[in-house]
């Protein structure tokens, strides 16, 4: 299966310069890819479109070679999605709410109770499952909205910073689900932590300004590092290499 956004350009105001212009970019189909870039890149404008969340102005968003807008339906069932805001109904507990957004994906009512249980065990809320959602911390939430993103068969997930908000610990629990996830299914996840995610990525696209500044295997971005970068430092000094910030380039 591919992703791609073909020549895609979105903005959110007519009147303003778009995010996106003649955008071109594919999912890598295999393992974890990271999306780094500052703020105001277009990293979640990318995984909106992704998603089939926003339309692109002009462009295609591409799935398996169909075009997303005649295929959103089918294609919104294959698709995992965590945006930046998890989106919880108050109201439900945690089991009722990822159960709810499994359902709509698709799956039976009795196997998405099922899979809500067990996505919540997998990222440590099982003595929450049943708390409602209003009662939760925000770090909380958004492991909740990390089970609902695992909690139905996808064939592409889409994660916009989900480690933001999430303790040390949480954050260990989180890199061991995605590396099994991973290994079945393709990731797509954004986030500003490089110096703890490099690591496990296998390929790395960095976006700056709309456009991909570099895009490549784990080990050609760290090879962008300073020589002199200790091994700890070394994503955030191809990070700053690469994006002009450390005065070598
Ligand atoms: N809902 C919105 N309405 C108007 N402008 C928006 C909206 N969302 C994003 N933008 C603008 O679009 C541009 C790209 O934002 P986007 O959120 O895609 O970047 P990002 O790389 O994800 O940034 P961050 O790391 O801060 O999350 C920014 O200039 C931002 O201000």
């Amino acid at each position: 299966m591919t992703v791609l956004l073909d020549r895609v350009t979105f903005g959110y105001h007519r009147w303003i310069r778009p995010v996106l212009s003649r955008f071109t970019y594919e999912v890598p189909a295999h393992g974890l890819t990271i999306l780094l870039g500052p703020n105001g890149a277009g990293k979640s404008t990318t995984m909106a479109l992704l998603a089939g969340t926003v339309e692109p102005k002009a462009g295609k968003v591409l799935f398996s070679g169909t075009d997303l807008t005649s295929a959103s339906r089918e294609y919104r069932r294959q698709v995992a999605w965590l945006p930046q805001r998890v989106p919880t109904s108050r109201q439900l507990t945690a089991r009722e709410y990822v159960a709810y957004v499994a359902w709509l994906k698709g799956e039976s009512r009795s196997h998405a109770w099922e899979r809500a249980g067990a996505t919540l065990d997998q990222v440590g809320l099982a003595e929450q499952a049943g708390q409602k959602t209003a009662n939760l911390s925000g770090g909380q939430l958004r492991r909740v909205g990390i089970a609902c993103s695992l909690a139905h068969d996808a064939r592409v997930i889409l994660l916009d910073e989900p480690t933001a908000g999430l303790d040390p610990h949480q954050r260990t629990v989180f890199r061991d689900v995605l590396r099994e996830v991973a290994a079945k299914t393709p990731v797509l996840m954004s986030t500003h932590d490089i110096a703890d995610l490099a690591d496990e990525a296998d390929t790395v696209t960095l976006m700056d300004g709309g456009r991909v500044r570099h895009h490549g295997g784990t080990q050609s971005f760290l090879d962008h590092a300073r020589r002199d970068a200790v091994p700890a430092r070394r994503a955030e000094s191809a990070y700053s290499v690469l994006m002009g910030l450390d005065g070598s380039k």
